[in-house]
Order: structure tokens, then sequence, then C-alpha cells
């Protein structure tokens, strides 16, 4: 039995001012210690996240795939963890557009973080154009293919299917259509890591999760938690959704 995750990505938002909201919502995880929490603050805020989270995970929107090195303004995995982060996002669709990071690169810094010891949430998900085109699953399962990383196990990895054009835009894609691709997701990531593996990897949807929508989106087939945006940053919008989580 796979248990849900609820995960916020602050993305560039936050700054010290924002820490009280850290605290509400860890003080919402513990309130319901049936579903598991999490939030990705800016990099900044890792470190004074930690300590006023009272041990709700905090983690990294990202990592380099090195140690360290002459990589100016980019953090690595040893960086994170040493921050007292447990966990990263990588592969973003957001790093892949604006930073041009491939399904190549996301399978790197997934390999650097589980190097450190860091849980990896790793993101893929279609364009609106390559939808539009059909060819939504045979896309998510090419960058499952390329990223996921061959030693990838439930303890260590979850994978977050993010659907580009669902991204802060308050649109998503039908209740079928989330379990179409979460169940062509689970068998891929069987291929390549046997079955038994791919049922303990939680696979959340991302994408305008908001506290309306989640205990709908939550109740598919192979949802296992949620990747959530804007309504993670603060704790009014997002505890309503790791209630929802925790119903279920
Ligand atoms: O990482 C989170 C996702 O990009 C979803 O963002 P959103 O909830 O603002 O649509």
């Amino acid at each position: 039995m796979r248990r849900k995750l609820v995960a916020g990505n602050w993305k560039m938002n936050g700054v010290t001012a924002s820490l009280p909201e850290v605290e509400a919502i860890a003080a919402a995880a513990a309130a319901n210690p049936g579903v598991d929490v999490a939030l990705c603050p800016p990099a900044t805020l890792i470190a004074p996240a930690v300590a006023v989270a009272s041990g709700m995970p905090i983690g990294g929107q990202d990592c380099h795939e090195h140690d360290s090195g002459a990589h100016t303004g980019c953090i690595s995995a040893a960086m994170l963890k040493d921050a007292g982060a447990t966990l990263t996002i990588v592969g973003h669709s957001e790093r892949r557009a604006d930073q041009n990071e491939t399904s190549h690169d996301a399978w790197a810094k997934a390999a650097a973080a589980h190097r450190h010891g860091l849980n990896v949430i790793l993101c893929v998900g279609e364009t609106e154009a390559e939808r539009n085109a059909g060819r939504a699953e045979r896309v998510v399962q090419a960058q499952i293919e390329k990223s996921v990383p061959e030693d990838a196990d439930g303890s260590w990895l979850t994978l977050a299917y993010e659907p580009r054009w669902a991204i802060g835009t308050g649109r998503t894609p039908t209740l079928e259509e989330i379990e179409l691709i979460h169940a062509i997701a689970r068998a891929k990531l069987g291929m390549m890591v046997g079955a038994e593996k791919a049922e303990a990897i939680r696979i959340l949807y991302g994408g305008s999760v908001t506290g309306a929508n989640a205990a709908t989106i939550l109740a598919v087939d192979n949802v296992d938690g949620a990747l959530v945006g804007g309504a993670s940053l603060t704790a009014e919008k997002f505890v309503p959704i790791i209630e929802a989580a925790a119903k279920l």
C-alpha cells in the first residue's frame, strides 16, 4: 500500500517573512499523520525552513549533477543535504523549458541526489502541442525511460506527472486522462525496474491542484499524491489538499 504524498513546490517564491506559513503547514502535517507532506522552498529558505518545520521534510527544487566545482549559481545535492534537505525535485518542466534541461540531465541529477541520500521527486509531462498531436503517452514513456535511474525504487524515488499545459493555468486533464498516463507510467517503470519495485514507486499528479479538486484527483487509480505549486504557498490553500489526501 503506497502512502499518499503531498509535496509543495514554492518555485521562486518565498522570503523569511514566509516562514510562518512553513510552520503552519508543518502543524497540519503533524495533525494528519496518515499522509506524507513535504515542502520545497527556494534554496535560500531551506535551512530556516528546516528549523521551523518540526521534522516535516524540506527539499530542494533542483540539484547539480556534480558535487562541487566551477558551476556558478548551481547547488549540489551535497549542499542541499548540508542545509538540512531530505529530498529534491529534479527534471521540473520549468527547468526543462528555462534552462534547457534534458531527461538525461534529470537522470544525472536524480542519481547525484540519491548518492547523497536525498529522496527524489522526478518530473515528467507533455506539452500542450504534444498532447494535441496525440503524443502525450509516448512523450511521458520516453522521459521516464531516459530519466529514471536503473537502481530506482520506491524507497527514494517518486515520479511526478505534470502536464506542462496544466501548470499554473487552472486547467487539468480529465480524470480518465490522468488515470491513463499514470497507468502507462507505472507499466513503463515496471519494464525498467521490475513490476514489484514499480508497484512501490509513488506517482504524483501535478498541475493546478487545489483544495477544490484534490479529493477527486487523489482518488484516481495510481495517483499517489500531488505536487502542488501555487496552492502550496500558503497554509490556507495547502492544508485543504493535505486534509483531502488524509481522508482517502
Ligand atoms: O511543481 C508544481 C507544479 O509545477 C504545479 O504547479 P501549480 O500547482 O501551480 O500548477
